[in-house]
């Protein structure tokens, strides 16, 4: 049974935004603006031109996308109605050739068989739907955690029957719980026949206008003392309807499940249905059934469709009397593409190239304890873990250690973390392979490539006996090492430490207590036994330098793709010895390292401590020098930085920033200017000295600078830099000035979400940054951050209401057409080229590289 069509729902809402053709306005607000793409007006009704204007950029882009395609055989063809022919009595300028519905005849169904909801067909639905539609899809849920309560009638934790669901259920039971943001909840029964009476009773039943569903919770048959207990999946999309409360806090695994928490890429791939049948490869590798080159193919499309996204918010988004600027005119030439995209670099390594795995701890749809992935997502009630077999990109070695973890904690005292309960102990298995130089690497048989394996547990001690904790990781460590000396392929282990994080999802903050826990020297093959954390590193190669990553710092996780994707940003950043190059989001200094000897200086920033430590100690093990590492946010620092680096020029942007309308912005573009504190040598003159770091929200940015520390020892075949800075080349606080540098270009790097708002002002407004290169894991986040640095600016720029909730619901392009309107006024950027590194093979993911100039 589909979501129930409601009166509130936009299109934006029950559409994908991926779809081409953007939806109309369906609804009728009081403006009548597009209330689904548009923020409200800020200044009240726009005027009778505004709209005139708007009309003829959206007839200039429909006509576009007629040369694009058939438009009468596009999916969304007429399948919303026109509020214009509405809101004028049945009369529209576009007549047939429009791309709404003009009327209720001419309405099609979406491609889900939906109905546009304002449409009567869809009103119709909605009664039908309320006074008893019975076919509802069967959502599978494999909730392989305890749910049930205890005899008493309270879960585990002591809690009580959550009294709100009992209202609603209005059936006899023993216990019925949902956890907000669940779009599940769980009940259990007395007997067998209370069972059977309740679900006969509830079939058919609705909360609100959302019908109930009873399903089997997934098999229970390994639980001891089994209750019968049943799932409730609520087939609202929000689950609040099943809630007693409306506030539906987010409890979702973010990450859960998949191999990787950085930002990286397979966060969202395990996002999908939990449907059973899947396995853990299907979930993890949704592309493995596919030959390489198909993949590589399949991306290709994919990911320019998300670019002419670009192409049409930039036009949309382009102020009124402003002229559209030449790359989106010239897009017609290139099938509504912002720029050229000269297609996906292929990954050197297809089959184990990760060398970061996290492994869910949970138990199997048989209900064994199971170091692996999670088949689907906790809100929608799967937590069920499979052992990650068969599936190409982990290596075998990852696989070994998941293995013996799981063996260990079949007979371990503490018991597995439960995300309905939010108790237990042990959470997550953290595997970090550090690989041999490239030269050395042998792509058929990539195991053997690896040097260093650092394994981190993730457990949640709080509560348990300090007694009993240390003794099962003494135990722990034990177990790896006997696993590790009987493993084949050879397993190099070199630490193992402990992450202890007792928030709701296994994302652990930055902060999480480490601790290095001794493995017993007989097995390892390296420098184990550590007990200092600081030593708990391993180390990979890039570009023949060596690179220390520390357990929690990012590294890219497909390194030999990783090096390519570097040198393609460098090659296109237009790099040499009068470039001061900011490496923005710097992790542990791979792009700015690797770059480093082709320009005179680097300026890296990073809010991850421990990364900026290693990127520090990986600028001295490679003998570099002109790079400076901060660690802050680059929201806090990036105009301050950008402001001291083009000190000589600070007038003339400063003047360049007295807006049309005579307001002053800061040359940051910040509304408030952040002052940082002054360049601090790190404690001691110790890389590692983590009081130096800015606490996360701090605006003062304290610094580890390898231009002043950096080791005079180059190891072999390491490289020197191409031009070292004069000594007169420097600012007040000693460091070198832009003055020194003719040419200033950032290479971005963000994580999923993309730059913050602030950094994007920043390097927008700052009118010597020539060149800006974007190298991002999210072709989404990047198109709406490039949205905002490449629409032409306003001749006055419009101030946003802060208030308006409105935003909440905008999709990432919407709110970054909203952002570009307030963007004080400013050259804009210009897509130059684009390209894709696949550094995931075997998933959808990929990383997406583009030039912008101006
Ligand atoms: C996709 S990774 C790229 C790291 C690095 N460029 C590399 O390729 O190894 C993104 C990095 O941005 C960092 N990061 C996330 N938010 C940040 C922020 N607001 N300011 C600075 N760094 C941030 C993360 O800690 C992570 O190291």
């Amino acid at each position: 049974m589909a979501a129930s069509p409601t009166n509130d729902h936009s299109p934006t809402q029950t559409l994908n935004p991926s779809d081409p053709i953007p939806q109309p306005p369906t609804t009728a607000p009081t403006d009548g603006h597009d209330s689904t793409s548009e923020p409200p007006h800020p200044n009240g009704q726009p005027s009778d031109a505004a709209q005139g204007e708007k009309r003829k950029r959206e007839e200039e882009e429909q006509a576009e996308q007629s040369q694009d395609q058939d438009r009468s055989s596009h999916p969304l063809w007429k399948t919303s109605l026109c509020s214009f022919f509405r809101r004028q009595s049945g009369s529209c300028s576009h007549g047939a050739s429009c791309r709404y519905a003009h009327g209720e005849d001419e309405l099609r169904p979406r491609p889900d068989n939906s109905w546009d909801p304002t449409s009567e067909r869809a009103k119709k639905l909605t009664k039908l739907f309320e006074v008893g539609d019975k076919c509802a899809p069967n959502d599978d849920v494999m909730m392989t955690e305890d749910v049930v309560t205890d005899e008493d009638g309270e879960d585990g934790d002591g809690a009580v029957s959550d009294p709100g669901l009992s209202k609603c259920l209005g059936v006899p039971f023993k216990f019925a719980k949902k956890k907000k943001g669940m779009t599940v909840g769980f009940v259990s029964f007395e007997s067998a026949d209370q069972l059977k009476s309740s679900v006969e009773e509830l079939e058919g039943k609705y909360i609100g206008n959302k019908g109930i569903k009873a399903v089997d919770v997934i098999p229970r048959s390994f639980e001891k003392n089994t209750k019968p207990t049943m799932a409730v999946p609520s087939n609202a999309e929000k689950a609040d309807k099943l809630a007693i409360s409306g506030d539906a806090a987010d409890v979702s695994e973010s990450s859960n499940g998949t191999p990787d928490v950085d930002g990286n890429e397979e966060n969202s791939t395990l996002n999908g249905s939990g449907s059973s049948g899947k396995s853990a490869r299907d979930v993890v590798t949704p592309l493995a059934h596919m030959a390489y080159n198909d993949q590589l193919e399949h991306k290709k499309s994919s990911l320019m469709q998300i670019l002419k996204r670009l192409t049409r918010n930039a036009r949309k988004a382009c102020p009124n009397g402003v002229s559209l600027p030449e790359w989106i005119l010239k897009s017609r030439e290139i099938g509504g593409l912002p720029c050229n995209f000269e297609g996906v670099l292929a990954s050197p390594l297809v089959n184990g190239y990760r060398n970061k795995c996290e492994f869910s701890v949970g138990y199997s749809l048989q209900g064994k304890i199971t170091v692996g992935f999670m088949l689907g997502n906790f809100r929608e009630g799967v937590t069920a873990v499979e052992e990650p077999v068969d599936c190409p990109n982990v290596s075998t070695i990852a696989c070994k250690c998941a293995s013996i973890f799981q063996e260990f904690l079949q007979d371990s005292g503490l018991p597995v973390w439960n995300r309905f309960k939010n108790t237990g102990f042990w959470r997550q298995l953290t595997v970090r392979e550090g690989r041999r130089p490239e030269k050395a690497v042998d792509s058929e048989n990539s195991d053997a490539n690896i040097a260093e394996v650092l394994l981190m547990v993730q457990v949640s001690t709080t509560g348990f006996d300090d007694a009993l904790v240390t003794s099962e990781f003494e135990g722990l460590a034990q177990a790896f090492a006997a696993g590790a000396a009987t493993s084949s392929p050879f397993l190099p282990l070199t630490a193992l430490v402990v992450q202890d994080h007792q928030g709701i999802s296994n994302v652990a903050p930055a902060d999480a207590p480490l601790r290095s826990l001794t493995v017993p020297k007989v097995t390892c093959s390296t420098d184990s036994g550590a007990d200092n954390i600081a030593e708990a590193s391993i180390h990979d190669y890039i570009s023949n330098l060596k690179f220390r990553i520390s357990p929690t710092a990012f590294f890219q996780v497909n390194s030999l793709a990783a090096e390519k994707l570097y040198s393609l940003a460098g090659d296109w950043a237009g790099l040499g010895p009068d470039t001061l190059l900011f490496d923005v989001c710097c992790g542990t200094g791979t792009i700015g390292l690797t770059l480093a000897h082709r320009v005179g200086m680097v300026v890296g920033i990073e809010m991850n401590a421990s990364a900026v430590s290693d990127a520090q100690r990986n600028a001295e093990i490679n003998g570099i020098k002109n790079c400076r590492f901060v660690c802050a946010k680059a929201e806090d620092v990036m105009g301050s930085l950008l402001k001291e680096y083009m000190n000589g020029s600070q007038k003339q942007d400063e003047d360049r920033n007295i807006t049309e309308n005579g307001d002053k912005v800061s040359s940051t573009g910040e509304e408030k200017e952040i002052v940082m504190d002054n360049v601090q040598e790190p404690e001691g003159g110790s890389s590692h000295s983590v009081e130096n770091v800015a606490e996360p929200g701090e605006s003062s940015s304290h610094e580890l600078e390898s231009v002043k520390t950096g080791s005079n020892s180059l190891e072999d075949g390491k490289q020197e830099p191409e031009s070292q800075l004069e000594s007169n080349c420097t600012s007040e606080n000693g460091n070198p000035s832009a003055q020194c540098f003719k040419n200033v270009v950032a290479i971005v790097d963000p994580p999923r979400g993309g730059l913050h708002p602030t950094v994007i002002k920043a390097l927008r407004t700052h009118s010597h940054l020539r060149r800006l290169v974007y190298i991002s894991c999210n072709p989404e986040s990047l198109v709406a951050n490039a949205i905002e640095l490449c629409t032409p600016s306003a001749e006055k720029i419009e101030k946003g209401n802060k208030n308006n909730r409105g935003w909440r619901n905008m999709s990432a392009a919407g709110l970054a057409r909203h952002r570009a309107k307030s963007m004080p006024v400013s050259e804009s950027f210009r897509p130059v080229k684009s390209m894709a590194v696949d550094l995931f093979p075997h998933t959808v993911h990929c990383e997406m590289v583009m030039l912008l100039e101006r």
